[in-house]
């Protein structure tokens, strides 16, 4: 199979980690290694990246991907949510015994070979056993979630994290399938999601099945417990100068980034309208953009997946 995923924001993502030749880098989502691969070739012989992933195949892709910049790449098998406990076990990131790096970015979510390879289980367009793990060695699966949760978290988990209207109607009919057999693929949760919809709300808003399928996806893969977690690391992990890039495509994923930017930034005094924090009153980071920039058009043109996308930067102070 090719590894094809195309690179949201690269360019702006990058520049706003503001590489130096010398520092060192921390991807938390290699994916297709698009922005790793930019990372990369901006450091010279004393710089260093280092790209996470919880996926295999990404990873075993990456390995090929960046094989020409030698050990100025590390990648690291683990789910972000350990970036400090992975990261204190490279000795050239380690300032007095904790892990301090100069810039570290998020590209949340899934890589188009997640959603388009039928046998991970995550596309409602392919027909396959449901799974949706984007770590194939973690236990809990979609199959898991529709066939053994309680009806009700069914129901909060499509309403929460799928923003889907109707999700206890489709709840109630995942509930009335599986009592008569295991719901086993990604067709039968479709055709389920589907007829859980009245007929006249599925003639908008893409394919039915869309936003269910997005909810069981964030649940299974717990996206936005192991986002928070690693943004709190990553504040502590930035050397003084350094800087976080953080691309979100869901809007609790924007919210997490927004409200913990700027727990950090509880001292700053600019007026809300000021485009950045030029007050001089210090917290623990500044922000460098205070609207989320997002895909100019040519980009959107060319890459419909780039529509939803918000980046965000901050910038740590000295303390
Ligand atoms: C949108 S893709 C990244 C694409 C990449 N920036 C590029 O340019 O090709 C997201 C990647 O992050 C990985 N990922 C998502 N959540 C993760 C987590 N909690 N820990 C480790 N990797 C994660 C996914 O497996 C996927 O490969």
């Amino acid at each position: 199979m090719t590894f094809q995923h195309v690179t949201v924001l690269k360019q702006e993502a990058v520049e706003g980690l503001h590489i130096k030749p010398d520092g060192i880098y921390v991807d938390c989502t290699l994916g297709g290694a698009g922005h790793s691969r930019e990372i990369a070739s901006r450091l010279g012989p004393g710089g260093l990246l280092i790209a996470f992933d919880q996926d295999d195949i990404a990873l075993n892709n990456a390995k090929v991907q960046l094989a020409e910049f030698g050990d100025r790449v590390r990648l690291v098998r683990s789910n972000f949510r350990f970036l400090e406990r992975e990261l204190s076990k490279i000795p050239e990131v380690l300032k007095d015994g904790v892990p301090q790096v100069d810039g570290i970015l998020f590209d949340l979510g899934v890589s188009s070979p997640q959603l388009d390879e039928a046998d991970r289980g995550f596309s409602y367009n392919h027909d396959a056993e449901l799974d949706m793990r984007m770590d194939r060695t973690s236990p809990l699966t979609a199959k898991d979630i529709v066939n053994d949760w309680d009806e009700k978290e069914i129901a909060q988990i499509l309403f929460e994290y799928g923003e889907e209207k109707f999700a206890r109607r489709i709840a109630s009919k995942i509930a009335a399938a599986r009592a008569a057999a295991p719901i086993e693929t990604t067709g039968q949760l479709a055709e389920l999601v589907k007829e859980g919809i009245p007929a006249a709300a599925r003639r908008t808003g893409g394919h039915p099945a869309k936003r269910s399928f997005q909810a069981l996806r964030i649940a299974v893969n717990d996206e936005l417990g192991a986002f928070e977690e690693a943004l709190e690391q990553t504040i502590r992990c930035l050397a003084p100068g350094g800087r976080a890039a953080v691309i979100t495509f869901h809007s609790l994923e924007d919210r997490i980034c927004k409200q913990t930017f700027n727990k950090y930034v509880a001292r700053c005094t600019c007026p809300s309208d000021f485009p950045m924090c030029v007050c001089g009153t210090k917290g623990t980071v500044k922000l460098i953009n205070r609207k989320p920039i997002e895909a100019g058009g040519e980009e959107l043109g060319a890459n419909p997946r780039a529509r939803s996308a918000k980046l965000r930067i901050a910038e740590k102070l000295e303390t």
